[in-house]
């Protein structure tokens, strides 16, 4: 069985007299991509810069390619991709010396600076000093700089906020082109729940420093309940909640075939899913 890339365990993280994460647990396998959503404050920032190196837990177990990454070393540390908000420090400098200066951190490692200019669509900006980037430029070169020594394992805090549906849209692609080709193990995350399940291949949904749920899209979509059938009988409008949407359809056509009218099925989605966890695990912290 291949080890786990990533894999944490009771991890907590208390600032003060306040815990942020109260036993945080869950995997990313070797290609994997997990994406970890959850309400504001909730801890996922924490969860990746605990996971980072540049934060250090308050307790629990957390380890990074085999290496806890509070203890992790210079080899350890060229294996994992961080792609950090904005240069800011680096505003006069140009996208393509920027990247090639990064680039010799990685010898022997590291991507040819212009094949991945080129891959994330900077080619043209090239020459450009980065302070006068656009933010979805920036964007794109900040998951350069992420990738630019060939990670095994790459963290994306948030990656596509601020795009617009275009970029957002050629960003994913990126994002999975890059995967498919170097099996990266990916941890992001996000608020867009689409996102979450076009990129992903797990889910992790914490809130108030805890996971509330962990699987699939469709494992997470069937936790919200029931699917919805709408048709129309006889000029009446019906509405059917039902496990079984399928079968009840077909039982539907069996018994009134063509006079029914305007079938639609409605399944749970992610998004279901989400609000309806999220509101349970709030109830649940409300009460006394
Ligand atoms: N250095 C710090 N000192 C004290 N509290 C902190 C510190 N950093 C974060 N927190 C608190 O920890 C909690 C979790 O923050 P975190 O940034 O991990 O949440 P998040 O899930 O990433 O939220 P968002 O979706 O808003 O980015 C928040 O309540 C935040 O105020």
């Amino acid at each position: 069985m291949e080890t786990n890339v990533i894999e944490i365990d009771g991890l907590r993280m208390r600032y003060g007299d306040r815990d942020v994460l109260s036993g945080v647990g869950f995997a990313a396998r070797p290609g994997e991509v997990v994406a970890l959503l959850g309400p504001n404050g909730a801890g996922k920032s924490t969860t990746i810069e605990i996971l980072e190196g540049f934060r250090i837990r308050t307790g629990g177990s957390a380890a990074v390619l085999g290496t806890d990454p509070a203890r992790g070393d210079e080899r350890w540390r060229a294996r994992v991709g961080i792609v950090l908000q904005a240069w800011r420090d680096h505003a006069r400098w140009r996208v393509r010396e920027l990247v090639g200066h990064q680039a010799r951190y990685y010898p022997g490692r590291a991507w040819d600076p212009d094949v991945l200019i080129a891959a994330v669509g900077l080619t043209g900006q090239a020459g450009q000093r980065i302070g006068l980037l656009s933010g979805g430029q920036r964007r794109r070169l900040d998951l350069a700089l992420g990738l630019i020594g060939r990670p095994e394992v790459l963290f994306l805090d948030e990656p596509t906020a601020g795009l617009d549906p275009h970029a957002r849209r050629e960003f994913h692609q990126l994002i999975q082109d890059v995967i498919a080709e170097y099996r990266t193990t990916v941890l992001l995350t996000t608020h867009d729940l689409d996102e979450a399940e076009r990129l992903a291949a797990r889910i992790v949904i914490l809130d108030a420093g805890r996971v509330i749920a962990d699987g699939t899209a469709a494992e997470l979509a069937r936790i919200a309940g029931p699917d919805e059938v709408r048709w129309r009988l006889h000029g009446e409008q019906h509405i059917e909640t039902t496990s079984d949407a399928t079968g009840f359809a077909y039982e539907l056509f069996r018994r009134h075939a063509t006079a029914v009218e305007n079938l639609e099925i409605r399944r749970s989605s992610l998004e279901d899913t989400y609000l309806e966890l999220v509101r349970r695990a709030e109830d649940k912290a409300a009460r006394p």
